[in-house]
């Protein structure tokens, strides 16, 4: 019995001991197998950080029915310059008046208060004369009008203010010329195309004035082409195409440097081409020797008749230069045969009297006058819309 029961404690003790290795091997072998990492924290995606998918991409979502085309990409159409319509030239001087107001307040003013004093002894008469000859009337033209102007005056005895506003346009009317032809020939010949010449020194406006002229008959409805004959200042023909392009007029040129008469044949060539219905050329103002000039303009002008008649030759000149200005001007007289004169810078001088004293020594009409920078600022002169702008309303 006692052999058993030493048999017994003997098995126990062995199974204890097995069941005690088998519980340490089950722990080790869960120590050496890491923990699955934590599930990744999905966060909602604000539609404004949803990115879109680069173009031509598919979403994968989308895989299996739809592909995004790219865009189409937009065709470049050159963009041509805006061609501008320039407003017609008539009632221009109307709405211009006002920028003769330098002119009004010297000229005009001036000589409303010094006729209207109760006594005109001669020193008030003296002070007339001044203020006419001062702005520019010309000494000629003065002497006339204060003649006039005394002999009026004795007629009427005491005066109204109208009564002698009334006088003094009266007679600077009479000095302007009231029934003057100051059209601009501009008219085709059939199919030939008007020519137009301008000449004068640079610096007056010239090339400007061109320009200007080019819209003003753009805006009556003219086919305009323009002769970039001023070949001795490389920018003026720039700036004539500037001009040209603003209101869809072609503009001829030559290299700088060349030859004038040339240019302008061509101008005209191309006006013929065209079908255009006025050429206006701009010519080299060089004031070198009277005879340069004279063979240049003269060459300019037998070469253009080659082909088609000049139908105006535009003297412009600079209303702020007086006297000086005009002796130049006489020197292109003597060599050309001036139809008209565009006077530039009229806004810009007191000196108004210039328009009678220029056509005076000149023989010609103020066809054209220039009130301001601006590019519609050239105006058909009108002798009545001056003077009223003289003397006020
Ligand atoms: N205030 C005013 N300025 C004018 C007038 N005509 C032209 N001008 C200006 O005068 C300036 C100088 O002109 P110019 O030096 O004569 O130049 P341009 O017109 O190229 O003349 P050219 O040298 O003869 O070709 C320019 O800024 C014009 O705008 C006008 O009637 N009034």
């Amino acid at each position: 019995m006692e052999s058993y029961l030493g048999l017994i404690v003997i098995i126990a003790v062995a199974v204890l001991l097995a069941a005690g290795g088998m519980f340490l091997l089950v722990r080790q072998g869960r120590k050496a197998v890491p923990p699955p990492p934590p599930p990744p924290e999905v966060r909602p995606v604000p539609e404004a950080e949803r990115e879109a998918p680069p173009s031509g991409t598919v979403r994968e979502d989308e895989a299996a029915t739809t592909t995004v085309p790219p865009p189409a990409r937009p065709i470049e159409v050159p963009v041509a310059p805006e061609i501008e319509v320039p407003p017609p030239s008539a009632g221009r001087m109307v709405r211009l008046r006002a920028r003769l107001a330098r002119s009004q307040t010297t000229l005009g003013k001036g000589l409303l208060e010094l006729l209207s004093r109760d006594r005109l002894d001669d020193d008030v008469w003296d002070e007339i004369e001044e203020t006419l000859i001062g702005a520019d009337v010309g000494v000629a033209p003065t002497q006339v009008m204060v003649e006039e102007l005394r002999t009026r005056v004795k007629v009427l005895g005491s005066r109204s203010p109208g009564e002698v506003r009334g006088l003094l346009r009266e007679q600077l009317l009479n000095q302007i010329g009231t029934d003057t032809d100051r059209t601009l020939h501009v008219a085709k010949h059939g199919e030939r195309p008007a020519v137009v010449l301008v000449v004068g020194v640079n610096g007056t406006g010239k090339t400007t004035t061109t320009g200007k002229l080019a819209r003003s008959l753009v805006g009556d409805g003219k086919h305009v082409v323009l002769g970039a004959a001023d070949t001795f200042r490389a920018a003026a023909a720039d700036q004539l195409q500037t001009w040209g392009d603003r209101v869809g007029a072609e503009v001829v040129r030559g290299p700088e440097g060349g030859d004038p008469a040339s240019v302008a044949f061509d101008a005209v060539a191309k006006g013929m081409d065209v079908k255009a219905d006025v050429v206006i050329v701009d010519t080299a103002g060089r004031l070198h020797t009277k005879t340069g000039l004279m063979d240049e303009l003269g060459k300019v002008k037998r070469v253009i008749e080659k082909k088609a008649t000049v139908d105006e030759v535009l003297l412009v000149l600079d209303a702020t230069t007086g006297q000086n200005g005009m002796r130049q001007a006489q020197v292109f007289a003597e060599v050309v045969n001036i139809t008209g004169i565009a006077l530039t810078k009229l806004d810009g001088t007191a000196k108004g009297g210039i328009v009678i004293s220029v056509q005076r020594e000149l023989g010609v009409p103020v066809k054209l006058v220039g009130l301001g920078e601006g590019p519609d600022d050239l105006a058909p002169f009108d002798p009545e819309v001056f003077v009223d702008a003289l003397l006020g309303d």
